[in-house]
């Protein structure tokens, strides 16, 4: 397993993915990141399959998006409800936070909101969560850009799946098979410069201490660091999850973990200020990053249902960010 564990970075191991997808390494990488989701619940991948210029190409996009005044971005507003999770939320809007139900206490870590932005979407042809996209003709490309990306990380979803039931010594297909919706979620993060004294000093965060509640997501981020996991050796401390370039990440969510009994973490993380940071003028950097989730679908087992006994449950889907 070692030669394809390349490096670890803050007890997250980084994976030579190349070794899976040329089938030469297949039971060693997917080894080698089930070993990474047990400890820590991330794992970095490198020669993963996602072309680079793809990656950079994505980046430019996000940047030219939000580069747009807000009248034009809101021209595609997130709803209201927080169950479409589609179209774009203005920096404040979201509040990323833990398993925190207390009326009092949501009124309180509100007052902290996270100093980001997004715009999220998905598949086209989804009815229950259709995509809000800017009107024709503002900022023309966008919309395929995302899409073409969308397609491109389920390429990735599907190759990682399998790595995962390998790793786990189940069949190649078993995750497959509960992720055939192709529900995903792709989002865009812009976390706008502010001052560092107001992130360190907690009058707001970029994005708080939560778990992803969904199977995994694949995180893409810039060079400008801030994510940071929790050491699951030492509950409460964050180590910085560094940017390596031409790397992903890919992290347990909580569905992942309840389906191996606890035996892969969904790790606790956060974004703060990049560490060692040096500046003239007192503010952090912008940052920009890409999460996608796989969300997962709990239906009937095939066999249980037939025309004469069918099925008393519709499927569930466990989605993204239905928790937040
Ligand atoms: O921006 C990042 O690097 C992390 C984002 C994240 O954790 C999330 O959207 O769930
Ligand atoms: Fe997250």
């Amino acid at each position: 397993m070692e030669d394809v564990k390349v490096g670890n970075t803050a007890g997250i191991s980084i994976v030579d993915f190349g070794g899976f997808l040329d089938g030469t390494r297949k039971q060693a990488v997917a080894d080698a990141m089930v070993e990474s989701f047990k400890n820590i619940g991330f794992v970095y991948l490198v020669n993963h399959g996602l072309s680079q210029d793809k990656i950079d190409s994505t980046f430019e996009w996000l940047k030219r998006f939000f580069a747009q005044p807000t009248d034009t971005k809101l021209l595609a507003p997130h709803p209201a409800s927080g169950a479409h999770h589609r179209g774009y939320s203005a920096p404040g809007v979201e509040k990323v936070v833990q398993n925190v139900f207390d009326a009092e206490e949501l009124v309180k870590q509100r007052k902290a909101p996270d100093f980001k932005e997004s715009f999220e979407c998905g598949r086209e042809d989804d009815p229950g969560m259709p995509n809000i996209w800017l009107p024709e003709g503002v900022l023309p490309g966008f919309k395929e850009a995302c899409l073409d990306f969308y397609w491109t990380c389920r390429e990735v979803e599907l190759t990682v799946l399998r790595a995962l039931a390998l790793g786990l010594h189940v069949p190649e297909d078993y995750f497959i098979q509960y992720h055939v919706a192709a529900d995903n979620q792709l989002r865009l993060l812009h976390y706008p410069s502010v001052p560092i004294e107001r992130l360190s000093n907690e009058e707001v965060t970029r994005i708080g201490a939560h778990t992803d509640f969904c199977s995994l997501t694949l995180l893409l981020q810039d060079q400008v660091g801030g994510l940071e996991v929790e050491d699951p050796q030492n509950p409460g401390q964050f180590k910085s999850a560094a940017p390596i370039p031409g790397s992903i990440i890919v992290n347990a969510g909580d569905f992942l973990m309840r389906w191996s009994n606890d035996t892969i973490r969904s790790t606790v993380h956060r974004v703060r200020a990049p560490p060692n940071l040096r500046t003239e003028d007192g503010m952090t950097p912008e940052r920009y990053s890409i999460p996608y989730d796989f969300p997962t679908v709990v239906d009937c087992v095939p066999g249980t249902y037939s025309e004469e006994r069918p099925k008393k449950y519709e499927p569930i889907s466990v989605s993204p960010r239905s928790n937040k």
